[in-house]
């Protein structure tokens, strides 16, 4: 879908697909103790080509994602919803910034219950090379052409930058 809406040659899409690898991982958040702040998780956006959230369990309030005026969207979660959120690589590098990575957190100040999500993240074994078609006059070339994830992996293990803007910037930005 977004390799047509983008008029990308869909001809890639296959080989893309197949040098993905998913991460499925099930998180477990604590209840807080002795009025515990900074319970959850603080505000950022994944390092993945794209990551899709699910809750396990009917609690309400607790995951939010930051809309593009900058205001926080409480979610509402129930057994048949799911997040589709873009990710640092695919997205904002791939799409040469024209998809913005989204940011989220989660806040378990006052929850009164352990909570239960599931997260499936993708990350792309191969070189990614950004399509030309992404690159005109109006949108010139941001990040060099050539994306190695799993290096971009290890950059942010070693530098620890959290601002994802400064972060994809100093990595491959040109
Ligand atoms: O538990 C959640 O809903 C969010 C998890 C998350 O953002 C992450 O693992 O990167
Ligand atoms: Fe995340």
């Amino acid at each position: 879908m977004i390799f047509e809406s983008y008029g990308v040659d869909t001809q890639r899409f296959n080989s893309f697909i197949e040098s993905t690898n998913y991460l499925l991982r099930i998180l477990k958040y604590r209840t807080p103790q002795n009025n515990e702040t900074d319970l959850g998780m603080q505000p950022h956006t994944d390092l993945t080509m794209q990551s899709v959230l699910h809750q396990l369990n009917g609690m309400e309030g607790l995951v939010e994602v930051k809309l593009k005026n900058g205001e926080w969207l409480v979610l509402h979660p129930s057994p048949s919803f799911f997040v589709v959120m873009a990710g640092d690589a695919f997205i904002k590098v791939w799409s040469n910034g024209r998809i913005r990575p989204c940011e989220h957190r989660v806040i378990m100040n006052k929850a009164k219950e352990i909570r239960y999500s599931m997260g499936l993240f993708t990350f792309n074994g191969d070189i990614t090379q950004m399509p030309q078609e992404l690159v005109d006059d109006i949108n010139p070339l941001r990040y060099k052409p050539l994306f190695d994830h799993f290096d971009y992996l290890r950059f942010y293990d070693k530098e620890k930058i959290r601002d994802p803007v400064l972060r994809v910037k100093t990595y491959c930005g040109i």
